[in-house]
């Protein structure tokens, strides 16, 4: 059997904190058996070391490993995702897919964010668990796969059960085993070393020297409450290596870097005299952050125009109707027939698009754009960085307040690596 050591050197993890070194441990006991296996612990603490390990410990590791994240599929295809679909099941099937399930058959499908899963999809996981037996979305033949499955989750799923949005029965068939990953704060040793690891990283990768921090600087460091963990830790490490052109870092230079007290944001973002979106800019940035919005369903709606050439908008997309138009009762009488079909489909335009394209005009136009893109994408980012802090880290009410779904919150929270 390989020893921790050993498993810590082969995935280059880094530490030496007792309650890490015991979740490997455990990794490496379970790995040959075929254990159900449940990974907790905050985000950002590591947790998808786990099912590598036990994946590339026991007999399956010549088979696939498929790491899905279940918070960031769309619901309505995540059925499909997993289990395949036959051709003809929906809009757009067009032919027969094969879902993660079939493509693992004798390996591992790791499920992060496992609590994530809509309840419909809760029950075709319990039945594959149960008797490896799944129906492919739009077919009523069963098949038969053999995969192990190790999820992952970073909130209490017991709160999820409470309040029926994770079925009881799945949790335990989930859970024989239970791995547990510590907070960086509990790790308190190994939170210099992890810098030290990632500002080499970076060094290397930037083509810099790597930077040194002091010992008061070394202190804080240690003290911090890391509440994003390796992942905000090696953020810091990357902002403070490309950024700081002296590379002995003093504690005033590191504490410009950290989230002001009793918040666990970058201190450069956050505003300490308004933590709502009263001031002028916040309201500009919530504005811009709307626009942006409407400006990608605007364009959907484009593209679904193009591809589908359908003269009356409402036989496209109803719910991008709805979501751009709103809910008027006049909806349905929205027809382009008369002037924007002809803009966006005539091959005119299209010749128009290409010579405009062989002008320079066209490339000065598309440099802004970029960098009119680029400075949005920031704003969105301190927007949702802003109304995370605002709420305390809940993102149900930070989605709220910024008017976008929960799951498109999670998934900009991963874009971003906030
Ligand atoms: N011990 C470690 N040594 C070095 N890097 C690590 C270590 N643990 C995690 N990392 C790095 O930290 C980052 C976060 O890890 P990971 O994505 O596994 O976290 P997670 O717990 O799965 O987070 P989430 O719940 O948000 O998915 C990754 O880039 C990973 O490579």
């Amino acid at each position: 059997m390989e020893t921790v050591q050993a498993i810590k050197q082969r995935f280059e993890i880094i530490g030496n904190d007792p309650k890490l070194n015991r979740a490997i441990e455990k990794a490496i006991q379970v790995a040959p058996t075929d254990i159900s296996v449940m990974v907790t612990g905050e985000s950002g603490v590591g947790k998808e070391n786990i099912p590598r390990i036990i994946h590339s410990l026991s007999h399956r590791k010549h088979g696939k490993y498929i790491a899905v994240n279940c918070g960031a599929i769309p619901e309505g295809t995540i059925d499909s995702e997993l289990f395949g679909h036959e051709k003809g099941a929906f809009t757009g099937a067009t032919s027969t897919r094969e879902g993660y399930f079939e493509v693992a058959d004798g390996g591992t499908i790791f499920l992060d964010e496992v609590g994530e899963l809509p309840l419909t999809t809760q029950v075709r996981l319990l039945r594959v668990l149960e008797n490896g037996e799944f129906i492919k979305v739009g077919s009523s033949q069963v098949q038969k796969t053999n995969v192990r499955i190790v999820a992952a989750t970073n909130v209490n799923l017991f709160n999820a059960i409470e309040k029926g949005k994770f079925r009881e029965d799945l949790y335990y068939r989930l859970t024989t085993v239970e791995i547990t990953l510590p907070p960086l704060r509990e790790r308190n040793e190994d939170i210099h070393l992890l810098f030290r690891k990632f500002v080499a990283d970076f060094a290397h990768k930037y083509k810099m020297p790597p930077l040194k921090l002091d010992d008061d600087a070394v202190q804080l460091l240690q003290k911090f409450r890391w509440n994003g963990n390796i992942r905000q830790l090696r953020n810091v490490a990357e902002q403070i290596s490309v950024l700081e052109t002296n590379r002995d870092i003093t504690l005033a230079t590191l504490k410009s870097y950290l989230p002001t007290e009793g918040t666990n944001l970058p201190s450069v973002i956050s505003d300490k005299k308004k933590d709502d979106f009263s001031t002028e800019r916040d309201i500009l940035y919530k504005v811009l952050f709307d626009m942006k919005s409407d400006l990608n369903d605007l364009k959907k709606l484009t593209l679904e125009l193009m591809k589908n050439g359908s003269s009356k908008v409402q036989d496209i997309n109803p719910n991008l109707i709805q979501k751009i138009y709103g809910s008027q009762e006049n909806d349905s009488e929205i027809d382009f027939e008369e002037e924007p079909r002809t803009a966006v489909m005539t091959p005119t335009t299209r010749e128009d698009n290409y010579r405009i394209q062989d002008d320079n005009n066209y490339l000065d136009a598309e440099t802004i754009e970029e960098e009119e893109i680029l400075r949005l994408e920031q704003k969105e980012i301190e927007m949702i960085k802003k109304s995370l802090e605002k709420n305390k880290g809940k993102r149900k009410a930070a989605a709220d307040e910024l008017g976008i779904s929960e799951r498109t919150l999670y998934r900009k929270i991963k874009q971003f690596d906030l």
